[in-house]
């Protein structure tokens, strides 16, 4: 019995050497790799913690001077690859893309349906997706939908109408949001969700879920799991990663929407539309009518549809009102800019009757290049991820990236690079003027990303923050109200949100 005392007291004695050991050789990866590694960190940090993507760009600062290539971190305790070298990263992207295919996400079908969108499908899975939804994003296709995003401006602008008439500052993001949630509601679930009257809808609720997944929504025990469990395990457990409250709303929205359309032949010209035909018909067709039956069984599931209406939806609304967001704020602040940009769109618009229409929109090269330069300042993802699909040798190094690694391509930190964008922190849209945009690698910016597996949804989020900034800057004057703190420090998260908030005053124009 003693001797037995004895062994778990040894055990019990030596738990914290182990604990230590399998740390310190966890921690030693990238440099049994022949890496530099940025090493984590025990310090506290005082007050809000910095988020990844801004100490990534100190690293990456840190190891450029030095002349590195790239370099490792530690998310965790996982190992994740930064490249910094810009071929690197082209070749990654595009011509080795076959080895960094996958976002590295969990995506699986049955078990949770609304893990099985694009952005989270794997492998084949992802590639046979990819196809059927790249036909949905063409520039006709954007034609068809653009009515719907200008119909939402006059419930944009009478929003804003109440903050200028009262006098009272407004939080930028939550009313670009309302706006873009408005929008995308509609042409992804073919729905009227009215957030902008009524910001304690339903759907506004669901939306403001999204965008605390993966923080707040499993309650403790739940979090903890979910962060040391396997996702596949953490399932069998009977958790999930979205939530069954949010994947039952959304799984009821689009069927409910569907038997809708298909029972009364209604045909509208949104995404949801074009989803209906790759159900029914596996593929696109010109009818304007509803094909119910499904002529090659190619065409995707009801849990499929739902999968990608959700993914259009939490990619597409948040991304879009960062963006306008961030214009806002720098017009705010440059009010040259601002001035530049309201004679821009009031000449354009002359030209066609006041309206906005799709050719106006695109003959508005001025704000073209303040949507550019917000997104460089400020891309929504500030770190596309990639994981490695097949040993990967770096081209020009010894260095071998493992199947299985995960890597992080800094895009905030590349898009803030003074050897790419000289005076890095200044916003100027200049910097996208055809001379200046030859000048640069191609890769040194890329707010949608590059390669294949690039954005899907790059019209469309540009076509809405654009209308968005038109219907704004058009009809009202934007300044800084003083509960903005700036500088503006940023939130820890993986997307980019600005603690406490945008606020701007706005004053109606004649
Ligand atoms: C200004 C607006 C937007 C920005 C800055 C943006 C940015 C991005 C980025 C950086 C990625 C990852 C690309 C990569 O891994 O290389 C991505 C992927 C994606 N985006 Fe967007 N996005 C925007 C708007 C939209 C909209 C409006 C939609 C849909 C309606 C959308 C749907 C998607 C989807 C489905 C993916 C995954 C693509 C795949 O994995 O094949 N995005 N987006």
């Amino acid at each position: 019995m003693i001797s037995i005392l004895r062994y778990i007291l040894y055990i019990l004695l030596s738990l914290p050497l182990l604990v230590y050991l399998r740390r310190k050789w966890l921690f030693s990866y990238w440099t049994r790799k022949g890496l530099q590694t940025a090493e984590p960190t025990n310090t506290k940090e005082v007050g809000l913690p910095e988020p990844e993507y801004v100490k990534v760009m100190h690293h990456y600062r840190r190891f450029k001077t030095k002349g590195e290539k790239h370099f490792g971190i530690y998310q965790r305790q996982s190992p994740s690859y930064v490249p910094i070298n810009l071929d690197i990263i082209k070749s990654m992207l595009t011509t080795d893309f076959n080895h960094f295919r996958n976002h590295g996400f969990f995506s699986n079908v049955d078990d949770e349906p609304l893990t099985a969108n694009l952005f989270n499908l794997n492998d084949d899975q992802w590639r046979v997706m990819r196809a059927k939804l790249t036909p949905t994003f063409t520039s006709g296709k954007m034609k068809m939908m653009f009515h719907t995003i200008v119909d939402r401006t006059s419930g944009l602008e009478e929003l804003i109408s109440t903050f200028a008439t009262d006098k009272k500052p407004m939080e930028v993001k939550d009313v670009m949001s309302r706006f873009t949630t408005d929008v995308i509601g509609n042409v992804a679930f073919g729905i009227d969700c009215n957030t902008m009257k009524n910001p304690d809808s339903e759907f506004a609720y669901y939306a403001k879920q999204i965008m605390q997944l993966g923080h707040r929504n499993k309650g403790m025990i739940g979090n903890l799991l979910r962060s040391i469990l396997p996702p596949w395990l953490f399932l069998k457990l009977g958790f999930k990663l979205m939530g069954k409250e949010l994947g039952d709303f959304f799984f009821d929205l689009v069927a409910n929407a569907i038997e809708y359309r298909e029972k009364n032949n209604i045909v509208r010209k949104d995404f949801l539309h074009l989803m209906i035909q790759l159900k029914n018909l596996g593929k696109l067709s010109d009818d304007d009518k509803i094909v119910i039956k499904s002529s090659n069984g190619d065409g995707l599931t009801l849990k499929q549809v739902t999968a990608q209406c959700f993914v259009f939806f939490t990619a597409g609304f948040d991304t879009s009102s960062t963006t306008m967001m961030f214009s806002l704020l720098e017009l705010a602040l440059n009010p040259n800019v601002q001035d530049k940009l309201r004679d821009e769109i009031n000449r354009v618009l002359d030209k066609h009757d006041g309206k906005i229409t799709y050719e106006a929109v695109m003959e508005m090269e001025y704000l073209d290049k303040v949507i550019a330069e917000s997104l460089r300042l400020f891309p929504p993802l500030p770190v596309l991820p990639r994981r490695c699909t097949e040993d990967y040798h770096v081209p020009g190094t010894n260095v071998v990236i493992e199947k299985g690694t995960a890597v992080s391509v800094p895009l905030y930190s590349i898009h803030h690079d003074e050897e790419y964008f000289p005076d890095p922190e200044k916003f100027d849209p200049e910097r996208f003027s055809e001379e200046f945009k030859s000048t640069r690698h191609p890769f040194a910016y890329m707010p949608f990303g590059e390669g294949p597996r690039a954005c899907i949804g790059l019209r469309f989020g540009k076509l809405q923050s654009k209308v968005g900034l038109i219907s704004v800057i058009k009809n009202f004057k934007v300044t800084v109200n003083e509960k903005t703190t700036l500088p503006i420090k940023f939130y820890p998260s993986f997307l980019i949100f600005v603690a406490g908030g945008i606020w701007l005053d706005v004053e109606k124009l004649k």
